[in-house]
């Protein structure tokens, strides 16, 4: 299982309005959640987040970013930079859905890239058109680090910037949809809205599985 995996917790959750990691989804934190799910996929486990201490009770390392300040691309390439593997999947911490089928999928995926990365239809795409590149449920080969760096550097903090440096191998959608026809592993609860509706999804899952 030469994989690490990175949970990604050191944001502001502006949208949110508190700490999202923190709140409370079915019982348990949403973070706990996150980690829990993915935990059966590795021995090496950790989250990146800068003064957290709350964090430490997760059972798991707590590693503070090493471009404090420089949001995501800051948090992935202390990720990468702390794994104990070559390759490190790096999560957002508001995943409620993330699927270890569909992670087991790309871990066993050969390694012929730098970056590994699920991309989704441009229909469905906020981004005008563009198809969107899920950046926070990638996995980043360890040679990403001197191209992450130098945007880092250049105060170029968009996370795709440095994707021209390196070799991307993109998971289309249709592949996706094998392990997770709807999509829900990029479902981020980052809004109280956004929450409101994962949690019920949760709940209703739950109900489903008692009745089968
Ligand atoms: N370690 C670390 N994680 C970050 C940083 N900025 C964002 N993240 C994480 O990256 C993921 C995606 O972050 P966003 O949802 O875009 O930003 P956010 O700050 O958490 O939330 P908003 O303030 O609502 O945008 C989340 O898991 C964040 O915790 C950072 O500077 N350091």
């Amino acid at each position: 299982m030469r994989l690490s995996i990175a949970v990604l917790a050191g944001g502001q959750s502006r949208r949110m309005g508190r700490d999202k990691a923190l709140l409370d989804f079915l019982g348990e934190p949403l973070l706990q959640r996150v980690l829990e799910r993915v935990r059966p996929l590795t021995d090496d486990l950790f989250i990146v987040a800068t003064g957290r201490p709350e964090y430490e009770r997760f059972g798991v390392r707590v590693v503070a970013d090493r471009f404090p300040g420089a949001g995501a691309l800051g948090g992935i390439y202390t990720a990468i930079a702390e794994a104990a593997f070559e390759r490190c999947l790096v999560l957002a911490c508001d995943l409620p859905f993330v699927n270890p089928g569909l992670l087991r999928f790309m871990r066993e995926q050969p390694f012929d890239y730098d970056v590994l990365i699920p991309a989704l239809a441009a229909e469905r795409s906020e981004q005008g058109g563009q198809e969107t590149l899920e950046t926070l449920h990638a996995i980043y080969a360890r040679s990403c680090l001197p191209a992450i760096e130098r945007r880092l550097r250049a105060s170029q903090l968009k996370v795709i910037g440095f994707f021209p440096d390196v070799r991307v191998r993109r998971i289309p959608e249709e592949v996706i949809r094998q392990h997770d026809p709807e999509l829900l592993s990029f479902f981020n609860a980052n809004t109280p809205e956004s929450f409101a509706w994962a949690l019920e999804r949760a709940r209703s899952e739950m109900q489903q599985n008692l009745e089968d």
